[in-house]
């Protein structure tokens, strides 16, 4: 397209030349919420970092509060989880390849067409902002060419673009549910194909429950505080499932900051992710049930609430972690309960099946917080799934032989994808001697757990992240 040059070709001769803004190589002072956006999508892009990690301190850097961080937040958070879809559209208007295009400048053409496509922001004004910063970065020569890109995506609205570029939802109804939702296809299938017989009802459901911003969820740490006291203190609402659970509204500020969170009663936990530690907490267990494990604890969610469980009883937690960090994050997380940490492989912890009750919460792909972590489907690979689902495997296996007779074994992972999922469980079954049991029953009162007998659950049905739970009773 290059219209910026074309209309520089055309001026008049001996017209005085237009004011040089090329000069300006700040961005505009006058829009930090844009400005923090935009080194938020830098920082993803230059150096994998986390957005939801780097944007706290790039609001504090700038001074941002209220407005002007709400503005900044929707800005960079949506345009890392539209990324797909929105470089379609741009790639659709402009006669550069992405690969091409100026990275920092397609950066800043993500988050005008995210203004433009999915805000209320009047379009003239998405423009306008935007090429300032385009002009503010890499001066007013590029900002020609990004002016004339926005203008062409205002020109039609999110639908109109999805039904112009978007699969025939006739001929390919997963494809495009994909591109209408933002999400890579090969998540969009795995959705699919862990929704089963009720997919074509359900995945938009899925995918569009997957973009809206999360609740923050508590967990009151039993025997110190109760989640309706924890409710009344953080002004949150208890959990519909979870009896230690309390949900806080979204945007309800840092749960880092809430007494109960800084005094240890109380820890940020996905209420999915409590109602699996308490699943494998609630079967019934004939003889001694002291000796608890957790095989992959980092940063320690579960060893806290299933700690301070087996503490009130009189037990002891084993709390495995490889990394020596995270160790220390769970260290944390557990003080002052009966838990003890070890740095170790979880697949090398020795010979003897010693364990009652056993956890293995699984490293994965984590397509089920998808919605906690911005940028995350655009990084996550098919690829990445091959190792993981060995050593998923290889880690249950282990969990099971530390398991003593009678004893039994949760295998939970964030994310609904089969391979990690039911097909890890399936080949333990096939060859361990453990027998799965039907998880639903320790999920009491909650609805569409579908067919079991393991549980996933989903966001769009209950409000939590997408968890997997199996059950597997070890019988020698
Ligand atoms: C999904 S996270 C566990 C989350 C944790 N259960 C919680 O609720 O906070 C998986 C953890 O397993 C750890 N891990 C990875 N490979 C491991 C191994 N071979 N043995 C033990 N831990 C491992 C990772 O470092 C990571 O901290």
């Amino acid at each position: 397209m290059n219209r910026d040059r074309s209309r520089d070709n055309s001026r008049p001769k001996n017209s005085r030349p237009p004011r040089r803004r090329a000069d300006r190589t700040k961005p505009p002072a006058d829009d930090p919420a844009r400005t923090v956006a935009l080194e938020t999508l830098r920082a993803v892009r230059e150096r994998d970092a986390y957005a939801n990690l780097v944007l706290p301190g790039l609001l504090r850097q700038h001074n941002l509060t209220g407005r002007d961080a709400a503005l900044a937040t929707e800005l960079a958070y949506g345009s890392c989880r539209a990324r797909g879809l929105l470089d379609a559209v741009i790639a659709d208007c402009s006669d550069r390849s992405l690969d091409e295009t100026d990275p920092l400048l397609l950066d800043a053409l993500r988050l005008g067409a995210y203004q433009l496509l999915r805000t209320r922001i009047p379009g003239h004004a998405a423009v306008a902002a935007t090429v300032d910063l385009v002009r503010g970065n890499r001066g007013s020569r590029v900002s020609g060419f990004a002016n004339a890109v926005l203008r062409r995506i205002g020109e039609r609205t999110e639908e109109e673009w999805v039904d112009r570029l978007a699969p025939d939802p006739a001929v390919d109804p997963v494809g495009h549910a994909a591109f209408r939702h933002a999400h890579p296809e090969w998540i969009a299938r795995a959705f699919s194909a862990a929704l089963g017989d009720v997919a074509a009802e359900e995945l938009d459901e899925a995918l569009a429950a997957d973009d809206r911003r999360p609740e923050v969820h508590l967990t009151a740490r039993p025997g110190e505080i109760s989640a309706d006291e924890l409710a009344a203190v953080t002004g949150g609402d208890p959990a519909p499932y979870s009896p230690y659970g309390v949900r806080l509204e979204p945007g309800a500020g840092d749960p880092g900051e809430l007494e109960p969170v800084k005094e240890g009663f109380a820890s940020v936990q996905d209420e999915g992710s409590q109602l699996t530690a308490l699943a494998l907490s609630r079967v019934e267990l004939e003889g001694r049930d002291t000796r608890w494990l957790d095989l992959c604890a980092g940063p320690g969610g579960k060893a806290n609430l299933l700690g301070a469980l087996v503490t009130m009883d009189g037990g002891k937690l084993d709390a495995v972690e490889q990394t020596e960090h995270r160790a220390e994050l769970v260290k944390s997380a557990t003080r002052g309960l009966s838990v003890n940490v070890r740095v170790t492989d979880g697949r090398d912890l020795g010979k003897s099946a010693n364990y009652d009750r056993a956890l293995v919460d699984a490293p994965c792909t984590g397509l089920g917080a998808l919605r906690r972590r911005p940028e995350a489907r655009w990084r996550r690979q098919p690829a990445d799934l091959d190792e993981l689902v060995r050593l998923q495997g290889e880690l249950l296996r282990s969990a099971i032989e530390r398991t003593r007779s009678g004893g039994v074994v949760a295998y939970v992972v964030c994310s609904p994808h089969p391979a990690e999922t039911t097909e890890v469980v399936a080949e333990a079954v096939r060859e361990t001697e453990a027998r799965e049991l039907d998880a639903r029953q320790y999920f009491p009162d909650m609805p569409a757990l579908g067919e079991g007998p393991s549980v996933q659950l989903w966001p769009h049905r209950h409000g939590t992240d997408a968890m997997f739970c199996a059950l597997l009773r070890v019988e020698r």
